[in-house]
């Protein structure tokens, strides 16, 4: 990645409800025009590090800066950061382009000014003719559309998204992840995506972050983080790894991703562990293969159609699951 120059920081950022503590040290740079994920279980802190972004909450320690300039107890209205998240919050007694215009009726935009940039900006998401329609007359990605169109139609030099499709149908996530990325380059804003979605994160940000309880698990690009987790819980969240215990240099974990294993009835040269084939599940155009070792650890392997076929698993048979030395990684703890 070219070097950026750094729109927000998070340092030593705490934040604790009474004597509960939902983000306990986070130290983060994000990018000016980067598209940053922040991916973790329910309840690890996500939601909190971005409405502290927001203005909604602000740190109990520490300190958040935007553009150098410390953002700790600026309110959100006096921000230039507009969050958009699952329920949407259009407003149901405006049309469309009422919705659209609002923000910027808002900020005091003249009338003749507001109209030809909602108009803009609902064309550009792909809504031109519904300008005048209820909310309640739209689907679900229509009214994603919208309220995409209205946090953007103030241009804003961020945009806040916090679990944005988690309430569409699977295929139209899909939709709406490439009309998400395609914006987001074309346009240069600065995303911030707040996601329990491994896939979601996977497939849209620049740069992922991986909260577990109030803590950064790892920070890194996509391809990274997946062959190369820092440790078992980024290991297990990412899925379709395979963890080895104590196989690594001084007994260290290694981890190998599902598709870096060869599946094969004799044993192998090179590291490899015999296991039992379970179950076959297809994903896309590969296939993830199930299997257990006799101490009851599950075991993936991704394979094509073709090397399954030739394998000829069926459920308790025992195969060789074997990989190359170099696609074995060492974790950390
Ligand atoms: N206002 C609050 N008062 C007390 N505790 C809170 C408050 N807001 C959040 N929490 C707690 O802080 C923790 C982190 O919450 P947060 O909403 O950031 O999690 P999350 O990672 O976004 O989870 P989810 O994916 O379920 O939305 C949770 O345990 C939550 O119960």
């Amino acid at each position: 990645m070219t070097k950026q120059e750094t729109l927000v920081t998070f340092q030593g950022v705490r934040k604790q409800y009474d004597d509960f503590v939902a983000v306990k040290t986070l130290d983060l740079e994000i990018g000016r025009g980067e598209f940053v994920a922040i991916m973790g279980p329910s309840g690890c802190g996500k939601t909190t590090t971005l409405r502290m972004l927001a203005g909604l909450e602000s740190p109990t320690e520490g300190t958040i800066t935007i553009g150098g300039k410390v953002m700790n107890d600026v309110p959100a209205h006096e921000r230039d950061t507009p969050l958009v998240w699952q329920s949407l919050a259009l407003f149901p007694f405006l049309n469309v382009q009422e919705n659209v215009e609002f923000g910027l009726k808002m900020r005091g935009v003249p009338d003749f000014e507001r109209q030809p940039r909602a108009l803009m900006w609902l064309e550009r998401m792909g809504l031109k003719g519904f300008e005048k329609r209820r909310i309640d007359q739209l689907s679900g990605g229509q009214r994603q559309r919208v309220a995409l169109a209205r946090s953007l139609v103030t241009e804003p030099e961020m945009l806040l998204l916090d679990e944005p499709l988690s309430a569409l149908d699977a295929h139209l996530v899909i939709r709406m992840q490439g009309v998400l990325t395609k914006l987001q380059k074309e346009l240069g804003i600065t995303f911030v995506y707040v996601t329990h979605s491994q896939s979601e994160a996977f497939a849209m940000a620049d740069r992922v972050v991986i909260m577990g309880q109030g803590e950064v698990a790892q920070i890194g690009a996509p391809r990274d983080i997946f062959r190369a987790p820092r440790n078992r819980f980024v290991a297990e969240f990412v899925g379709r790894n395979n963890i080895f215990t104590g196989l690594g240099r001084e007994g260290r974990d290694i981890v190998v991703a599902a598709d870096r294993i060869s599946v094969t009835r004799d044993k192998p040269e090179g590291p490899a562990i015999k296991a039992e084939f379970l179950s076959e599940e297809f994903v896309g155009t590969a296939i993830l293969c199930y299997f257990e070792t006799p101490e009851g650890e599950e075991l993936k392997a991704q394979v094509t159609e073709e090397q399954l076929e030739a394998l000829g698993a069926e459920p308790g048979m025992a195969f060789w699951l074997g990989w190359a030395p170099e696609a074995a990684h060492e974790m950390e703890g």
